[in-house]
């Protein structure tokens, strides 16, 4: 349980829907240049392997005001209590933006609710990203209206769509070989193993990369073939890094479907956005 004074961003389900509809409004006033500035100092925890989630959380919090001050999630590691690291960095900074693979890192540093803490991937959830392909898709849908189409085995990105699936009663389907799919899904999110009949009913496709698992979800690589059987409109948003030929084909990223690289721009103002809901709270 959070305190309600300090709101913390570790998994999209601890938050209300009217939480996701103000971040939503305050990315519109980021995008359009008119967002809050609040001063402060961010300090994030990012691997030398991230690239778009840290490039558009040092830069938004810079535009936004924030000193970023970057660390290797290893500085996480040592043996000092994780309360004891909140306590110590809330003298000199306002919030925190962690990639870890383990959640329980993040979950104490929350503990003390000294300063919030967001959720910039961790081994099972990935909030911020779904988030922002959201808010991409909310500036011409109504995104409880859309039909999901997970195409992929169980996984941070996958758990992050359940997530806001569970909170938003978004309609979605994940589709992959039976045991690889999530096991504990939420009321509501169906399983099926028929990509060729799912993508049917599918008005956003999602993928992630497969993993150890690449051989098994070969065959459910989302072609131009497999988007040419979805509805008029359909869009075709991978989590990167994707790779040609693995999840995705060429044929489906040169498609008119394809709107990864516009939807990641959102990236900037929903985790501007992010923080700034997190401290005003
Ligand atoms: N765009 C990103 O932030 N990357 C998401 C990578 C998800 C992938 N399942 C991973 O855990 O590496």
């Amino acid at each position: 349980m959070t305190s309600p004074t300090v709101r913390h961003l570790l998994r999209l389900t601890d938050w209300s829907a009217d939480d996701v509809d103000e971040v939503f409004r305050l990315a519109a006033t980021f995008e359009a240049g008119a967002g809050p500035r609040v001063d402060g100092c961010a300090v994030l925890f990012f691997p030398p392997s991230s690239l778009r989630t840290r490039v558009s959380f040092e830069r938004g919090a810079a535009l936004m005001g924030l000193q970023p001050v970057t660390f290797p999630p290893e500085t996480l590691d040592k043996p000092e209590a994780l309360a004891d690291v909140a306590a110590y960095l809330a003298a000199w900074a306002d919030v925190l933006v962690v990639r870890h693979h383990d959640p329980a890192v993040l979950a104490g540093l929350a503990a003390p609710d000294v300063l919030p803490v967001v959720n910039a991937m961790t081994a099972d959830d990935h909030p911020c990203e779904v988030l922002s392909d959201l808010y991409a898709l909310s500036r011409t849908a109504d995104v409880r209206r859309l039909r999901f189409l997970f195409v992929g085995g169980d996984g941070n990105v996958a758990r992050a769509w359940q997530g806001a699936a569970q909170l938003l009663g978004l309609d979605l389907v994940q589709c992959c070989p039976a045991d690889l799919r999530t096991r504990d899904l939420p009321p509501g999110v169906r399983w099926t193993d028929d990509l060729a009949d799912a993508v049917t009913r599918a008005d956003v496709v999602l993928t992630d990369a497969p993993g150890e698992h690449a051989a098994v979800l070969a065959p459910s690589q989302v072609t131009a073939d497999l988007l040419a059987r979805a509805p008029e409109g359909v869009r075709l948003a991978p989590c990167p890094p994707f790779v040609r030929g693995r999840e995705v084909s060429s044929d489906a990223l040169a498609s008119a479907a394809f709107v990864g690289h516009a939807f990641k721009a959102s990236l900037l103002p929903v985790q501007q956005a992010v923080l700034a809901h997190c401290l005003t709270s």
